[in-house]
């Protein structure tokens, strides 16, 4: 489970060139915010493979070498399905502010996905702010969370066609 993002923290962010022009946006909020900003690229709009951005970010994240990352695409789903391979991570595509809060109160959100093409800058930090500051709710959601990565087995839950 990850806390609110504190002032300082570093945060590292990655898109594809469909990306790039608002993750140069959210960079320059982040900074204003106070937090240390690492950006893994990519670095312009010249066409890119989003999986050789998301592997990264999605990999610090799941070692825990940071608590949190941001990843843009055009749809978001691209860097969804590459980032919610890695283990710990919790990758969620948002489009508004109330789905950023649910995505972290709820979810317990770590990475944030951002589908460029459809949200406006003004939308999209919005949500960013929303999902820095949001605390993830813990109780009944702790216990789905838990959950995510567990077999059936270790769920307790009867695997499909044990029914006798
Ligand atoms: O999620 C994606 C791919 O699954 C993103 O939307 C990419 O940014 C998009 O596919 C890029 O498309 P392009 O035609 O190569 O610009």
């Amino acid at each position: 489970m990850v806390d609110v993002a504190r002032p300082g923290e570093r945060i590292p962010i990655a898109s594809d060139h469909a990306g790039f022009e608002l993750k140069e946006r959210l960079r320059v909020v982040l900074g204003e915010l106070g937090y240390e900003v690492e950006d893994i690229g990519t670095h312009s709009t010249a066409s890119t493979d989003y999986p050789d951005y998301a592997h990264p970010l999605s990999q610090q994240v799941s070692d825990g070498a940071v608590d949190r990352g941001i990843l843009l695409c055009g749809t978001g789903l691209g860097m969804s399905y590459v980032a919610n391979r890695y283990p710990g991570v919790r990758a969620a595509v948002v489009w508004n502010p109330e789905i950023a809060g649910l995505a972290r109160k709820h979810n317990d959100a770590n990475v944030l996905v951002l589908p460029a093409r459809f949200v406006s800058d003004e939308d999209a930090v919005a949500i960013l702010k929303t999902w820095l500051e949001t605390p993830f709710e813990g109780g009944r959601h702790g216990t789905r969370v838990n959950k995510i990565e567990q077999t059936n087995e270790q769920n307790g839950a009867e695997s499909p066609g044990s029914a006798s």
